[in-house]
């Protein structure tokens, strides 16, 4: 396992980062690494984002000296959400088949958490997002069909898109964490636009789904104070309270998005007009 810790940065400060500064702070360009864990510790609401792709020998989750605790879920909550083939993973004992696209809401005490492929020659890919957790949840496997679906955008605007909500509070029980994703229709290149912004509330994106050779232009800071970043395939963008978190792309593409803070009110947002963005 493998863990990089990310300071939470000042606004004042972040209007003065030049693209190497803000893609030190903010991209994690690395998820996905055959036979490890990797794993960002982000001190915005102490998110633990990151992903596990096994080999043949599986993964076990471990703990690092960074949560603090016996077991890396002890006080903590954990949402997994596969991009890759289908796997396994196992939570004290019990053994879930988290297919692609299929979630896994894992509650606080689990004690042991393995990963396996069911396909070696088409790994599975879970991204892991944690968040601090003060009330066991019961452990839920969620598949699409379970999903809260929303279908939000217009082709003309350039942002038809497709909402899946998983861990929400209509669809699996939850401390702070909340997870689905969202999968643009062809053609469409906008996500999250209009923008918004959710002070009590911290985000991350993992951007998945887009070929190789396309990039999507992640848009955060200040709504008054915009920046971009140029994010490939299967890296994630931690967004700050304060951040608007939007992107088009070169083409379409999809993005899990996972947040934490005061509250799980996915509507709680606070809008800004696109004639107010700088
Ligand atoms: O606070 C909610 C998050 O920014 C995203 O879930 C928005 C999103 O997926 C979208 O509009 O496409
Ligand atoms: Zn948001």
């Amino acid at each position: 396992m493998q863990v990089e810790v990310r300071h939470a940065a000042h606004p004042d400060a972040v209007r003065e980062f030049d693209t190497e500064t803000l893609r030190m702070h903010f991209l994690v360009e690395r998820i996905f690494q055959s036979g490890e864990i990797l794993l960002t510790y982000s001190h915005y609401d102490r998110m633990i984002v990151g992903g596990a792709m096994p080999d043949e020998g599986g993964l076990t989750l471990s703990t690092p000296k960074e949560v603090g605790q016996s077991s890396f879920l002890a006080e903590r909550e954990l949402g997994v959400l596969n991009v890759g083939g289908a796997g396994r993973v196992t939570v004290d004992g019990i053994t879930y088949d988290v297919a692609h696209l299929d979630c896994l809401y894992v509650g606080k005490g689990t004690l042991n958490v393995r990963f396996e492929n069911r396909d070696q020659k088409n790994p599975a890919r879970f991204y892991l997002v944690s968040a601090p957790a003060h009330a066991k949840h019961p452990t839920v496997h969620l598949t699409r069909t379970d999903a809260r679906h929303l279908t939000p955008g217009e082709p003309e605007t350039a942002n038809k898109r497709s909402i899946y909500q998983y861990i929400h509070p209509e669809v699996c029980q939850s401390c702070q964490l909340t997870m689905g994703f969202t999968m643009l229709e062809t053609g469409s290149v906008w996500n999250t636009m209009p923008s918004h912004t959710h002070d009590r509330r911290m985000e991350a994106y993992l951007y998945f789904d887009l070929d190789p050779d396309q990039r999507i232009f992640h848009f955060m800071g200040e709504p008054q104070q915009t920046r971009h970043i140029v994010v490939a395939n299967h890296q994630a963008v931690i967004s700050p309270p304060w951040s608007i978190h939007s992107g088009a792309g070169t083409k379409n593409y999809s993005f899990i998005w996972a947040m934490a803070g005061d509250n799980k009110s996915f509507t709680d947002m606070d809008h800004i007009a696109v004639g107010d963005l700088r």
